[in-house]
This record gives C-alpha cells, sequence and structure tokens, in this order.
C-alpha cells in the first residue's frame, strides 16, 4: 500500500455519532444548550408500563413539541418532568432525568423548588379562584422572589406584559381571574407561571379548549416566550407543532419513535410510522 492510501485508509471519519437522546436532523438555527437530559427512563401504572426506554435531550430556549396517539404517553412524560407523577400513588419510574446536571428523581431534590424551575400550564384554564393580581403575586412572594409592593406590583405587570394580557387587564387587577374569557384565561396561567421565572414551562395542551383566535395568540406567545423559557408542549394538532416547534418528538405506545427538527418531521419523517401518522394514516 504506498503512503497515499495508508494516509486515506487511517483517516478518521468525521460523521457524527449520535448520542441516544439526540435527534435525527439538527435545526442548525436552533439553540442546543441542553436544559433536559433523559436517559433510558421507564414508568409503570401498576403493572401498565407506560413509558419504555425514553432517550431524549431537550434543548433550551427552543419549543419542543410532543405529538402522537392518544395513550401513548405524552402527558406521563411531560409530567415526569416536574415529578408531578409522584402524586399518583401506583406509578414506579425508573432512569434518569437531569436537569442543570441534577437527577430530578434524587431523594433530595427539593420538589417545591423544581416546581418553581419548571412551570406548568394545563389544557383547562385553571386561575385561582383570587383576583388577576393575586393570581400572579401569589407564588413569587411564597418563593420569596419579592419583598416590597413596588416591587411585586412590577413583577406582575411584567408577568401580565409577557404574556401578552397587560392591556386587557391592567384597569381591573382586582376582578376575579375566573371573570376572564378563556383564552385570556389561559395567558393568565401563563402570566401565573412565567412570573416565578422558571426555566421550562411544561403545557399539556394549552389550546385545546380554546377558540382559534385565542388558540393563535397563544402560538405567538409561545413564539415570543421561547427567547426566554424552554418550552416542552403536548399537542394533538398537528399544525401546531409544525407552527410552533423547533424540535418534534412522536410517541406510539410509550416508545419514542422518532425525534426530529420539526421541518423534517413534517416534509421528511424518518420512520415509517411517525410517517404514517403525521399524514393521517392513523390517530
Ligand atoms: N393516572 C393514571 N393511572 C393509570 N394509568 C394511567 C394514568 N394516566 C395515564 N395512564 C395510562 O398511561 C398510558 C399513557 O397515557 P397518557 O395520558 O400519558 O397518554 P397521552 O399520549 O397523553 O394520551 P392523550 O393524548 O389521550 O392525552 C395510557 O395507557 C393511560 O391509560
Amino acid at each position: 500500500m504506498n503512503q497515499q492510501n495508508a494516509d486515506i485508509e487511517t483517516r478518521p471519519t468525521h460523521k457524527h455519532e449520535r448520542t441516544p437522546g439526540e435527534p435525527v436532523n439538527r435545526n442548525e438555527d436552533a439553540n442546543h444548550e441542553l436544559s433536559v437530559r433523559v436517559r433510558d427512563l421507564k414508568l409503570w401504572y401498576g403493572n401498565n408500563q407506560a413509558l419504555k426506554n425514553i432517550n431524549i435531550d431537550i434543548y433550551q430556549k427552543n419549543v419542543t413539541a410532543l405529538i402522537g396517539p392518544s395513550g401513548c404517553g405524552k402527558s406521563t412524560f411531560l409530567r415526569c418532568l416536574n415529578r408531578m407523577n409522584d402524586l399518583i400513588r401506583s406509578v414506579r419510574i425508573q432512569g434518569l432525568i437531569e436537569m442543570d446536571g441534577r437527577d430530578v428523581n434524587d431523594a433530595k431534590m427539593d420538589e417545591v423548588a423544581l416546581r418553581r424551575r419548571v412551570g406548568m400550564v394545563f389544557q383547562k384554564p385553571n386561575p385561582f379562584p383570587k383576583s388577576i393580581y393575586e393570581n400572579i403575586a401569589y407564588a413569587p412572594r411564597m418563593h420569596d422572589l419579592v419583598s416590597r409592593k413596588a416591587e411585586q406590583d412590577e413583577l406582575v405587570e411584567r408577568a401580565l406584559r409577557d404574556a401578552g394580557l397587560w392591556n386587557e387587564v391592567k384597569d381591573k387587577l382586582q376582578e376575579p381571574g375566573t371573570s376572564l374569557s378563556g383564552g385570556q384565561q389561559q395567558r393568565l396561567c401563563i402570566a401565573r407561571a412565567i412570573a416565578v421565572k422558571p426555566d421550562v414551562i411544561l403545557m399539556d395542551e394549552p389550546t385545546s379548549a380554546l377558540d382559534p383566535i385565542s388558540t393563535a395568540t397563544i402560538e405567538d406567545l409561545m413564539d415570543k416566550l421561547k427567547k426566554q423559557f424552554t418550552i416542552v408542549t403536548v399537542t394533538h394538532n398537528m399544525q401546531q407543532a409544525a407552527r410552533v416547534a423547533d424540535y418534534t418528538a412522536f410517541f406510539h405506545l410509550g416508545e419514542l419513535i422518532e425525534y426530529n427538527d420539526t421541518r423534517m418531521m413534517f416534509s421528511n419523517p424518518h420512520t415509517k410510522k411517525a410517517e404514517d401518522y403525521i399524514t393521517g394514516r392513523y390517530g
């Protein structure tokens, strides 16, 4: 073998080896700093295994959408990220969920602090039965994030502005949160979630109870909020995933089948199961 051929044969290939949690395609415009690292996550409700060996890297300041047919484990996975499944007695979990290098399931992890860092917005808007102002101010006070009244007022205004609700409610802050429309209530819940300055916001079908205009408002909001927060959202609406998400994870029967850059997932899915789901062959 001459020297030139030897060089060719021993030259390392620079093909990127994907680690188990990485998406199959990277969105080069996206931020790739890690927010949540999940490895070999398994979850059982009694004898029913709802999550099987989930590996995923969720990136900071991106929107990651979880899609898949009903019962495939999307909400169960979402609830693992802030340990909401701990509230269900039959649940057993194995595997690693790491945030900032710490295992969220570690016995020493303070659950209250975790839920401050990982906020949640539910399908049905659920404001507290308190004033609009108190809906926002209550948690920051509990977490000692504000001391003076002026600071609290400022934080309430900031959160409502960031949630795109300030102009609609600034003259009626003492009215009950429940007096608002459904779409406004959902933005109030988003304002409440961001008021404690979380790192991650989990959204479980945040628009499925809303009309199309309120849905569009929340989608625009997600796009703005991802500049400050990491968002993980469950949706049944594939157009919504295509519109709002940087990355999309497709679940099926408790498995994460494909995790991909959203544009690739919808234009050129990597797996037959994802393709069949996206093209409406089952749902
Ligand atoms: N609290 C619970 N107790 C027992 N089993 C549960 C519980 N919650 C979910 N499951 C089961 O876990 C599996 C996954 O459910 P999960 O709600 O996570 O799916 P999903 O993909 O979010 O569904 P959907 O799109 O219908 O909301 C299903 O088989 C479901 O029946």
